[in-house]
């Protein structure tokens, strides 16, 4: 057994693997340590299986759609949900071995234990069993917990990637059953009649968008004065109006007072009774069968021993890089991924799969570009889905820019009003007098409605080249397509638009 290596990685969700696959392609040796499974929260808790559970919502949601306008006699005699369950599980079981996999071809040496650091380049494990029913011991060359070796040192560096987990309020403790997290919403064996979503950010959205699409009753509830509150103003009311129209209540400006669950065997049969104060100051109740509380995650730092080797974490858990550029802490040779990682970061894997590369490439002795948060898309998988890159106006605008914006419904392109859905494209610029129809560069792309999370591609590579309209609307969009409607606005801001009055 060997205990010395390159690169020690500290958690093997996206940010620890990529880490670690990129830096085993640049020839460094690298132990991976991870407790649960690879492959982490992304893949076992959140991204893969809530899309997957989404794209059932909209099988479901087809079939409404095929009676009411299309004339297509199909109903919906019901839904398996442990079918349902049965195919989201594959596809991360699938996904899983893949990551086991990919690890393994690279050279990766996978630890199965917990990591605590013992210096700068050291850390000892404490061998884990898999925390998951559904892990897949010993494949792709992971060490099972017999051969776990007691400590291990890294010639060049380490990587924090310990990621995060569901946060909740003060006095709000999920049981786990009525009241739940997104970890525990996953793994329930049945589908709710009635919920109340806490939280109207993205897996609060997803969620409810979710339930309902299952037939739920479902009232989300957001403390902030919309939905999605990072986004841009004019998503939030296009999402919040949709969700209405698919007859989930929205809360906004709202407070969670007290949740008391009844007594399971009582009248009430086990409900939770949330109590809340409404934007208008009047204290209303919902009764619901589950309580999903979807209020943000916290990083996770505990037992890491990040005091043994002097760094400390911000005021919120997050631990800040010293070089955002190489996202290295103050302790040289450290580095940090991920959901450990304050703002500009985002809490998105993909944000983390960018951040694991440019760590592997210091470590190897490279010069990477650092991340650019400014370009990294943001998408929400509601029905309808949200989807945005860069500033939004209400920031173009704080960050002193003289913007220029142009917004479009999709249902102003035929494949729009095919899909009847509604939605919006929005793009946020600058004014710049001699550039062609007086704009200048793209900063913002924001998108609401049908498929927009593949859409997002195109505005990611406006913001992020710098790009100006009239650099893209010379670029021909297919016809009939809804990212015309993305064509369209381009043209609008150039000076050339078409069917825009
Ligand atoms: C419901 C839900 C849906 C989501 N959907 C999306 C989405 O659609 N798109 C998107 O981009 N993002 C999504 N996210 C966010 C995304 O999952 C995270 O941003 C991403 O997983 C963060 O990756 P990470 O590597 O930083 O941490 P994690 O994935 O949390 O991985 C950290 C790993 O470290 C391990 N670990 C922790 N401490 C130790 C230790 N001391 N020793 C050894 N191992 C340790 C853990 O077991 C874990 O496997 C979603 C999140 C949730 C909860
Ligand atoms: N599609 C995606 O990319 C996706 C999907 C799910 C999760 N994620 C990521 O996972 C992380 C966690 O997601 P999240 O939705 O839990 O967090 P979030 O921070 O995105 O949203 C939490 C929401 O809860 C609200 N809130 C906070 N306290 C509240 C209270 N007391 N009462 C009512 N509302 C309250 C906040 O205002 C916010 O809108 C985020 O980083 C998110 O980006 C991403």
């Amino acid at each position: 057994m060997y205990d010395q290596t390159d690169v020690i990685v500290i958690g093997g969700g996206t940010g620890g693997y990529s880490a670690a696959l990129r830096a085993a392609a640049l020839g460094l040796r690298v132990a991976l340590v991870e407790r649960d499974l690879v492959g982490g929260t992304c893949l076992h808790r959140g991204c893969i299986p809530s899309k997957a559970m989404l794209h059932a919502a909209e099988l479901v949601d087809g079939i409404a759609e095929a009676g009411e306008r299309w004339g297509v006699r199909a109903s919906l005699d019901g839904v398996d949900y442990a079918a349902l369950i049965a195919t989201r599980d594959d596809i991360v079981r699938r996904n899983h071995l893949g990551v086991e996999g990919h690890l393994a071809h690279a050279g990766v040496t996978v630890v199965r234990g917990s990591a605590t650091l013992t210096g700068p380049r050291s850390v000892a494990i404490t061998p884990s069993g898999a925390m998951d029913p559904r892990a897949t011991a010993g494949a792709g060359g992971a060490l099972g917990a017999p051969d776990t070796p007691a400590s291990l040192t890294a010639r060049r560096g380490l990587v924090l990637a310990t990621g995060s987990r569901p946060r909740t309020l003060p006095g709000l403790v999920p049981d786990g059953r009525r009241i739940l997290t997104s970890d525990e919403a996953l793994f329930a064996a049945d589908l709710p009649a009635s919920v109340v979503v806490l939280g109207g950010g993205a897996i609060g959205c997803e969620y409810a968008s979710f339930y309902r699409s299952m037939g739920a009753e479902v009232t989300l509830v957001e403390a902030a004065d919309r939905l999605v509150p990072l986004e841009d103003a004019d998503v939030s009311r296009q999402l919040a109006r949709g969700f209405r129209r698919r007859g989930i209540g929205v809360l906004t400006g709202a407070r969670l007072l007290e949740a008391v669950t009844e007594p399971e065997s009582g009248p009430g049969g086990g409900a939770v009774r949330a109590t809340v104060r409404t934007a208008r100051g009047e204290t209303t109740e919902l009764v619901a069968q589950r309580l999903l509380v979807a209020v943000g995650r916290a990083p996770v730092t505990d037992g890491l021993g990040l005091e043994r080797i002097g760094l400390a974490t911000d005021a919120r858990g997050f631990v800040p890089p010293a070089d955002w550029d190489r996202l290295e802490t103050a302790v040289p040779g450290v580095h940090v991924v991920g959901d450990l990682l304050p703002p500009p970061s985002l809490g998105l894997a993909h944000a983390s799969f960018a951040e694991g590369l440019v760590v592997a490439e210091h470590l190897a002795g490279l010069a990477p570009r650092p991340v650019d948060y400014a370009s990294v898309p943001r998408v929400t998988y509601s029905s309808p889905q949200t989807a945005a890159v860069g500033l939004t106006e209400e920031q173009a605008r704080a960050a002193g820019h003289d913007v220029v914006t142009n917004s479009m419904p999709l249902t102003a392109v035929a494949k729009g009003m095919v899909h009847g859905q509604g939605g919006m494209v929005k793009v946020v610029a600058e004014r710049a007098g001699s550039a062609a129809g007086g704009v200048g560069r793209v900063l913002g792309v924001h998108l609401v409605g049908p498929h927009v999370s593949e859409m997002v591609a195109e505005g990611q590579l406006v913001v992020g080249w710098e790009a100006e309209p009239g650099d893209v609307a010379q670029h021909v969009h297919a016809h009939p397509t809804l990212s015309e409607a993305v064509g369209e606005v381009f043209l609008s801001l150039a000076g050339r638009g078409l069917h825009q009055v």
